[in-house]
């Protein structure tokens, strides 16, 4: 069913899910005119996170069908609403994960928008007027001037848009946890997807000592190569993971389905932290023995507020961080998903919505 909301009067042309086959089919939506604090972009590129496989299969049970998906956005501006100031026509833009929150409690406050517990995303979250969110996975995009942010002209569009979401995701807890000014200290990254791979690119930029934990041999030599990733760890492998024992700092962990984090906290050193960004559907494991015999610390990290994610990018343009992107057309986004199920991404799919990449004209 498409939007009733009474000021939802431009026609949009997007991508959805319908129900929890997951299967995504064109489909024409209305979005809101452009208000007082908005700005209309018209999308050039959007990610294809892990995020939207869980939502468009339902996987958990949260989602609004018919979901248009998408959270890393980029485009150019088109239209700039009267109270707008920070934007203006042409500028180019991106949009993360939020769509609205409260704007007036402690976290908005501080741009932690992101914790705001108002917060809704910008796509099966419901706005302020009431309506139902759709995301990146379309033409054209209303938002509040809020929740835009800059991208510096040195980044390219497409390698760009994945920082919208993976690459803030893993910034933040790599700052908060002071990872980042940590050079020559040992970081794990648990799964080599959209936000593992980013999680290495800030890493090496910051001077650490990168190991990738992971189930996939296959993957081992093009990290290396491709990544230069430090060292390799096979998880299934139980020799490997045991003469690792106790050898990391750091570990963010960005698995995407149920696991256990017995073996993989025994890497961290006493006192080590593990990060859980993956968002798997069922409860990992989470075994007493090696958080007590190491007094290690496991926390959680969601995305990041608005500051925070206009100071990544600046980064990733100061540092030459963009994301390895294959770059997919809208009518194989279901073929994308399957691969994406599979594991089978190097290392984010990035639809091209505008048809602006010249291979897919
Ligand atoms: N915390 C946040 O704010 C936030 C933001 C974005 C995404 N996420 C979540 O993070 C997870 C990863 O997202 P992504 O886009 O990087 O996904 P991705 O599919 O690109 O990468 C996930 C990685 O996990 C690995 N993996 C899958 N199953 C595994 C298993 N059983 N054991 C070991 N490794 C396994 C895959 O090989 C893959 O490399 C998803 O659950 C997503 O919803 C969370
Ligand atoms: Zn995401
Ligand atoms: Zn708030």
């Amino acid at each position: 069913m498409a939007q009733t909301t009474p000021n939802h009067t431009q026609t949009v042309f997007g991508w959805a899910a319908h129900d929890s086959s997951g299967k995504i089919t064109p489909f024409t939506f209305k979005r809101r005119e452009n208000g007082v604090d908005d700005v209309t972009i018209e999308i050039l590129y959007c990610g294809m996170c892990h995020t939207d496989l869980h939502h468009v299969r339902n996987d958990w049970g949260i989602t609004m069908y018919p979901v248009v998906p998408g959270h890393e956005i980029t485009g150019v501006i088109t239209k700039v609403g009267s109270n707008v100031t920070r934007f203006k026509m042409g500028d180019r833009v991106g949009v993360g994960c939020i769509a609205a929150s409260c704007l007036d409690c402690e976290f908005c406050k501080e741009s932690q928008e992101n914790y705001c517990d108002k917060v809704q995303f910008v796509y099966n979250g419901i706005f302020w007027d009431g309506s139902i969110t759709y995301g990146g996975y379309s033409k054209m995009l209303v938002a509040h001037q809020r929740f835009v942010v800059h991208v510096p002209e040195k980044l390219p569009m497409d390698g760009a848009a994945p920082l919208l979401c993976a690459g803030i995701t893993v910034f933040c807890p790599m700052k908060d946890n002071k990872m980042l000014e940590s050079p020559g200290k040992k970081l794990g990254v648990v799964g080599l997807g959209g936000l593992g791979h980013v999680a290495i690119k800030f890493a090496k930029a910051f001077g650490l000592h990168v190991t990738v934990i992971s189930t996939s041999p296959s993957k081992e030599k093009e990290a290396k190569d491709r990544l230069g990733v430090d060292d390799f760890l096979l998880s299934t492998n139980s020799e490997h993971m045991q003469a690792a024992r106790r050898s990391l700092d750091f570990i963010i962990d960005t698995v995407s389905a149920k696991h256990s984090l017995g073996p993989i906290l025994e890497l961290l050193k006493v006192n080590g932290t593990l990060v859980m960004v993956g968002a798997p559907d069922k409860p990992v494991e989470l075994p007493s023995f090696p958080l007590i015999f190491g007094k290690r610390v496991v926390k959680g990290s969601m995305i990041g507020g608005m500051k925070e994610t206009q100071e990544m990018l600046e980064l990733c343009a100061k540092h030459n961080i963009t994301c390895d992107v294959e770059i997919v057309t809208p009518d194989k986004i279901n073929e994308a998903m399957d691969r994406l199920a599979r594991n089978d991404v190097r290392y984010r799919f990035v639809i091209d919505v505008a048809g602006r990449t010249p291979e897919s004209r």
